[in-house]
């Protein structure tokens, strides 16, 4: 995850990437609108904001949801200047996405310094939404260190481990819960 956090305005952007239908939107949905989006709507580029209180702190989070489609590999990256943090994401019930993702993002995750991962069902738990834009959130205000400091008594962060270095990505593949978890982010 790359982070530059602006010091003054606690304002962070990120920018959510994956396979199409792997659940971006919805994520970002559930997170910034409180709803799911029962309908399924392709994105070509799509922004959110959601601010809160975290940590004494007032956080302005913008969002950039981008296409999955290959059709828009040329202008996804547009959307990753400036950004503090980048959530590279899969859906846990179709392995080829997770494949595809660290095919696609683990050179950009080396490159950024990747650092967490964790699972999340937009569906079923608004909770496990929260908790990834908790731990983005951390790491950006932490200027990119992983969240260890707040992972113990913090319930919220319980998901959340450090991510192993790229190459043990998948091996141990990630636990395949199907009835629970959809959306998969790599931070
Ligand atoms: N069961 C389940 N389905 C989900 C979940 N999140 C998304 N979906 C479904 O998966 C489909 C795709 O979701 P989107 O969030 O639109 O996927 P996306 O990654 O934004 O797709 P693109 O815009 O094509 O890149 C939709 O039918 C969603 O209802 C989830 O947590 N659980």
């Amino acid at each position: 995850m790359d982070v530059e956090m602006g010091a003054k305005d606690n304002r962070c952007k990120i920018v959510v990437v994956g396979d199409t239908q792997c659940g971006k939107t919805a994520l970002l949905h559930v997170f910034a609108k409180e709803s799911y989006p029962e309908n399924y709507v392709p994105t070509v580029f799509e922004n959110y904001t959601a601010s809160f209180e975290f940590d004494k702190q007032r956080i302005e989070l913008n969002m950039w949801d981008t296409s999955g489609s290959s059709y828009y590999d040329n202008v996804r990256p547009l959307a990753y200047p400036d950004s503090d943090a980048v959530l590279l994401c899969f859906d846990i019930s179709r392995p080829d996405t997770l494949e595809s993702i660290l095919k696609k993002g683990t050179s950009l995750a080396r490159q950024i310094g990747a650092v967490a991962y964790a699972e999340c069902t937009s569906r079923y738990s608004e909770n496990t939404v929260c908790d990834v834009f908790h731990v983005a959130t951390v790491v950006s205000i932490n200027h990119g260190r992983p969240p260890i400091p707040w992972a113990g008594p913090q319930p919220i962060l319980k998901r959340i481990s450090h991510q192993p270095p790229p190459t043990h990505i998948i091996d141990p593949a990630p636990k395949v819960r199907k009835d629970r978890a959809k959306s998969c982010v790599i931070m």
